[in-house]
């Protein structure tokens, strides 16, 4: 099939790739010239395992190429994805100009009958604006063409994409017409083919969907947070208490962590997003409310036992920090809870040095040349000259350092570890005083 990806960022970049390596003819349209010359040259834009190759191969088999052009795009695939971004408006509601302007740019161009599936993360009642900006594009050069729009969500996570959008748990199609859902079926056929994984249902339960799942993942979280900073002050230890709660199948093991917080570019928008269709509605999410909230002040939790252990003035002293991504495997650090354990040090004075293994320069782009942040190269050199550790994100290369080392290059024996990396009695025996989250 000839498939158009608008947008090249995680999720269009990824699946684009993926539906060409299952055979497709795609093209990927993005606005930004600097993406398309970086995809155009051999390179990917962003970090995620496993792409690089995936879009080279189909480069090269001629599968896979890359515009600027929407005129182009738009007469390109019968079947048009929209994945570009939807950024938490001023009041905390999606901004739909990106996924609005797609779909105008194919109403304008678009030659014959297109399905237009939108996969970009969108308010209920968004497959209804699309299909207007569409029709009045083609009213207005008096074009008579039909199309259908598809609401297909996607559920992937950032540094396993590639590994989730080949084997989907699930495939959410919200359609309302069989022609539409036909195609969907036949697109989607090479990626469930040891079991039906298709959910067919209308566009505004599938739009919801999409919330739905991440609102309770953040949900599952901001809980757990919650619990492990209770579980602090009455001498329990939550990760006790998570491998206690998780071996009940009614609740299961996912999404028990508790640390210093959830990032990256979904869970804070997207539960931003439901509370204020909920406001708008006049129905008042006052769950979602509280995981948000919750949230917010978890990720300033490693700087409240900073604060409890040196005081509240840092002014003169210096952390070694490692893990600026938002997670693991990945470069992004939109809504890292690193930037905020950054920002509040600075505030009280203190200076950082910083190492990840992928996101530091996303970090520069972030934080410019700001004498307070140093980078370094390696874990260990954050730590040289350093009062003491703090960890932001579990990368697997800091799961077994050498304790005696850290030690020895701290100048308090301290680490405030906000994803729970170590045991608290392994770091007793290396002579660390380690503080983690929710464990005492
Ligand atoms: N990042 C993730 O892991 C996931 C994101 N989502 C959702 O998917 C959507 C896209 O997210 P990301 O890929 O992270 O965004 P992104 O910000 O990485 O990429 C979006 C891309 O769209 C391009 N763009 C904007 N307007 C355009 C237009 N009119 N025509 C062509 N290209 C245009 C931008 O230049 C950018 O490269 C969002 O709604 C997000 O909530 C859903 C599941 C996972
Ligand atoms: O809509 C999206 O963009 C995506 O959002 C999340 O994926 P992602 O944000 O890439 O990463 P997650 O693995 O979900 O982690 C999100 C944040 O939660 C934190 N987290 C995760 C799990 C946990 O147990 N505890 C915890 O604090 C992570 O550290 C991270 O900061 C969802 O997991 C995806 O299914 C969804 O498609």
């Amino acid at each position: 099939m000839k498939i158009t990806v608008v947008g090249t960022g995680y999720v269009g970049l990824v699946s684009g790739a993926c539906l060409a390596d299952v055979g497709n003819d795609v093209l990927c349209l993005d606005v930004d010239p600097a993406k398309i010359r970086t995809l155009e040259e051999g390179g990917i834009p962003i970090h995620e395992p496993g792409l690089l190759e995936i879009v080279r191969r189909n480069v090269a088999a001629g599968r896979l190429s890359f515009t600027t052009d929407v005129e182009y795009a738009a007469r390109f695939g019968a079947i048009q994805f929209i994945a570009v971004g939807t950024p938490p408006d001023e009041d905390g509601s999606a901004d739909l100009q990106y996924v609005l302007a797609a779909a105008r740019n194919i109403g304008r161009h678009m030659d014959g009958y297109r399905v237009v599936v939108n996969k970009s993360t969108v308010p209920v009642g968004t497959g209804d604006k699309v299909r207007a900006a569409i029709a009045a594009e083609l009213g207005a050069r008096g074009a008579d063409l039909s199309f259908s729009v598809v609401s297909n969500p996607e559920f992937l996570k950032e540094g396993a994409a590639v590994e989730d959008f080949m084997r989907p748990d699930r495939i959410i199609v919200g359609a309302e017409d069989e022609r539409a859902i036909q195609l969907m079926r036949e697109l989607y056929g090479p990626f469930q083919r040891n079991h039906e994984k298709l959910l067919v249902m209308d566009v505004r339960s599938a739009e919801l969907t999409k919330y739905a799942a991440n609102a309770m993942l953040a949900t599952r979280i901001s809980f757990m947070n919650e619990l492990a900073n209770l579980a602090e002050v009455l001498g329990a230890d939550i990760e006790l208490v998570r491998q206690g709660i998780g071996s009940d199948p009614r609740i299961g093991w996912h999404f028990l962590y508790a640390g210093c917080g959830y990032g990256g570019s979904c869970f804070p928008k997207d539960v931003k997003a439901l509370v204020s269709t909920g406001r708008e509605h006049g129905r008042d999410l006052l769950i979602l409310n509280s995981v948000e909230q919750a949230n917010d002040a978890q990720k300033l939790r490693l700087v409240d036992k900073i604060v409890a252990r040196f005081g509240p003035d840092l002014s003169g002293m210096h952390f070694g920090l490692w893990g600026l991504a938002f997670k693991p495997n990945t470069d992004d650090m939109r809504d890292a809870p690193s930037r905020v354990v950054i920002g509040e040090l600075f505030r009280r004075g203190a200076t950082v040095a910083a190492y990840d293994p992928v996101a530091m320069s996303e970090a520069r782009r972030i934080f410019g040349d700001d004498p307070r942040l140093r980078y370094v190269d390696r874990p260990m050199a954050a730590l040289e000259g350093a009062d003491a550790l703090v960890i932001v994100t579990e990368w697997k290369e800091f799961r077994s350092p050498d304790f005696v080392r850290v030690r020895e290059l701290l100048r308090h024996p301290v680490v405030f570890d906000g994803r729970n990396m170590y045991e608290p009695v392994t770091m007793k025996r290396a002579g660390l005083e380690y503080h983690g989250i929710g464990r005492s």
